[in-house]
């Protein structure tokens, strides 16, 4: 029997993704949606695109119409998914695309977000050496940010080699859809086409914790990280550019291609492209897939790795069905689409 999934915040931009993805999956089935003020809507006039579910009501979120679910996807703001979880069974597979339980350490939480600290989550980047284990059976699942997904691909192999200094730089480029759908002066088109703009920089970012966390899991020791975002006119896609500095002189471009190659080469998800072969975003539009690749800059004495996913496919929506699909104890690709869209 087929599991019956609610999204909660099915009128965003994550919600409208899940659910695209829901409709490829053949385990599940689409029931209960809703959002906030949207509520009292049909879903057609807020995901078009989704042509199947147009008629389909938005109600109010509460956890009563989220009740009676096998999964439940939480796709809302920051601070909202908390209360709510934990008014869900616990028998329920709750997943928060959300920060709510993305942070182990509570002084960070209170440095970036504040609020009550919630307990962790097992976190649903399973290319993260232990994350995997810890998914299976899982009922509560952290969906990771978009920009720490990205970076932590681009440097997992790195990092966890030692074949880099634990000083990590991160520039990221995203598309606008990585802040949401609602109105922001910022992401006017008259302000977005034509022009990037970097944002958070020095060191600002809530993303910078997460990434910090992931990076200095790995075994070898705390990392320091330097993560600048850019907004790039783009709806989908995020570029992450990260370097650290060679931890031997000799360190060469056929090593790390190497280390490259070994962590990721059982990963369904994350493609190592071939020498001389840049990652781009267009290559995983709506794909749940990661292209990354690694060189080695002599001169600088610096390794710079490169990876590119779609912000709300693997960056948030697509890697949420890979946990769930582990959780459950599902082929972990079942329903996740790997080719992107081109031209
Ligand atoms: N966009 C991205 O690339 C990524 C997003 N995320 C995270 O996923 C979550 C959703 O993001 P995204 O879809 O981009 O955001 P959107 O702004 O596009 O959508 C937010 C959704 O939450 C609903 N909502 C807002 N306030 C409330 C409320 N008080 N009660 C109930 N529902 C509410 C909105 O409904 P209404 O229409 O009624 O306002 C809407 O459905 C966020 O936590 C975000 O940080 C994580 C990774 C990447
Ligand atoms: C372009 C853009 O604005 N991106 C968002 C990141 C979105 C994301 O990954 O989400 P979480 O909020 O779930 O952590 C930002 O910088 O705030």
């Amino acid at each position: 029997m087929r599991m019956r999934i609610a999204v909660a915040g099915a009128s965003g931009y994550v919600g409208g993704e899940l659910l695209r993805l829901a409709l490829g999956h053949p385990e599940m089935e689409v029931g209960a949606l809703t959002a906030g003020d949207s509520a009292g809507s049909l879903l057609g006039a807020h995901q078009p695109h989704l042509t199947t579910l147009a008629d389909r009501p938005i109600e109010a979120t509460s956890a009563a119409a989220l009740a009676g679910h096998d999964v439940v996807f939480l796709a809302l703001p920051h601070g909202r998914s908390a209360e709510l979880a934990s008014e869900l069974p616990e028998d329920v597979l709750v997943v928060d695309c959300g920060a709510d339980h993305r942070l182990r350490d509570p002084a960070a939480w209170d440095r970036w977000y504040g609020g009550f600290f919630t307990a962790p989550w097992p976190y649903g980047l399973p290319e993260i050496p232990g994350a995997r284990e810890a998914l299976v059976g899982s009922r509560r699942i952290a969906v990771p940010g978009c920009y720490p997904t990205t970076a932590t691909l681009a440097a997992i192999p790195a990092v966890a080699s030692g074949l880099v200094e634990p000083e990590v730089s991160v520039v990221a480029f995203s598309g606008t859809s990585g802040a949401g759908r609602a109105a922001k002066p910022h992401l006017l088109g008259s302000e977005v086409m034509g022009s990037a703009t970097a944002y958070g920089v020095g060191g600002a970012h809530r993303h910078t914790p997460e990434i910090i966390q992931n990076l200095s899991g790995l075994g070898a020791g705390p990392v320091k990280v330097s993560f600048t975002p850019v907004l790039a006119p783009m709806p989908r896609g995020i570029l992450a550019v990260v370097s650290a500095p060679l931890a031997a002189p000799g360190v060469d471009a056929a090593q790390a291609r190497e280390a490259y190659a070994k962590t990721y080469s059982e990963e369904p998800f994350v493609h190592l492209l071939p020498e001389g072969v840049q990652p781009a975003t267009k290559n995983v539009v709506g794909a749940n897939t990661a292209q990354v690749q690694v060189e080695v800059d002599v001169d600088a004495g610096r390794l710079v790795a490169t990876a590119v996913i779609d912000n709300l496919t693997k960056g948030t929506a697509g890697g949420a069905f890979q946990s769930v699909n582990i959780a459950l104890g599902l082929d972990e690709s079942l329903g996740l689409p790997t080719a992107g869209l081109a031209p």
